[in-house]
């Protein structure tokens, strides 16, 4: 059996990527303390639920996936010893959850949202001796990269985490500039999200696809000049800097 404990927005796409995946769901049992939302959770996925208070977490798998401010409730609620613990909370160091929540071993994961689509790419670092089966596991909501240390998944965070929402403003942004120009919005939309799905299509370095993009004098070169002049490049480093600047706070 595999935990989850929490069923907010991250724990029901990694639910839906082990769906997608076919991973056995009568072998996923949910844990929270809202018995309403457990109902919920366990009509949606046929999995099997269990109220937080009292959970006894011995020598199972258990992903948590609750509000980085929560692990000091959540240590109080449960009790044993963790075969593997799997967590996903942005900013809580593996030294600061060891203090929490008892377990054999411990890895720390940094998935994103397109789990729900088994497209996250996600971030994992921990103890080696589960490396392959975090690996195994995190799979099935998409493509893994193990990282050195803690301190890498604080910046993986900052790409991978948050990353999806800093590129849907873009992607709103991109599709509000066709609008401008005359598009219908419809259209507009279309066209944006064909970019994406394009984009992730080229086997390039992202230099590389610049240069072949942008032709001498030609429209892409205007457009460069805009975002430079508009410290475009310089803006989104900074978002990147803050975001993982943030996950030092939490
Ligand atoms: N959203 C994302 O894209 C990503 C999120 N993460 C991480 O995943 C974790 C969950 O985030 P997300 O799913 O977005 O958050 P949600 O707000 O959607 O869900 C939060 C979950 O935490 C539970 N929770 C909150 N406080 C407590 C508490 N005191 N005791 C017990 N359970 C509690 C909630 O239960 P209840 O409803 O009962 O309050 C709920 O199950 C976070 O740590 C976040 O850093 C990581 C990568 C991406
Ligand atoms: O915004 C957050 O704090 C979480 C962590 C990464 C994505 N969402």
């Amino acid at each position: 059996m595999l935990y989850i404990v929490g069923y907010g927005e991250m724990a029901k796409a990694i639910l839906r990527g082990l769906k997608n995946g076919k991973w056995d769901m009568e072998n996923v049992g949910v844990v929270g303390r809202n018995e309403e939302k457990l109902k919920n959770i366990e009509k949606e996925f046929n999995v099997k639920t269990f109220l937080l208070d009292g959970f006894d977490i011995t020598d199972k798998e258990i992903i948590l996936a609750v509000k980085p401010y929560a692990l000091t409730e959540i240590s109080m609620r449960i009790k044993g010893v963790a075969n593997t613990l799997y967590s996903i909370l942005a900013g809580k160091s593996l030294t600061e959850i060891e203090k929490y929540i008892k377990a054999k071993f411990y890895i720390r994961a940094m998935p994103n949202i397109a789990a729900a689509f088994s497209a996250s790419t996600t971030a994992v670092t921990g103890d080696v001796e589960v490396k392959k089966r975090a690996e195994e596991i995190f799979s099935y909501i998409g493509d893994v990269v193990w990282v050195e240390n803690d301190d890498e998944i604080d910046m993986a965070t900052a790409i991978i985490g948050s990353g999806p929402a800093f590129l849907a403003i873009i992607a709103e942004a991109v599709s509000d500039g066709g609008v401008y120009i005359g598009l219908k919005r419809e259209i507009a939309n279309k066209l944006t999200k064909g970019l994406f799905k394009s984009f992730s299509k080229i086997d390039m370095n992202f230099s590389e696809i610049k240069d072949k993009v942008m032709s001498p004098k030609g429209t892409t070169a205007e457009g460069i000049l805009e975002m430079e002049d508009n410290k475009a490049r310089g803006t989104i480093l900074k978002v990147i800097k803050k975001t993982y600047e943030k996950s030092k706070k939490l």
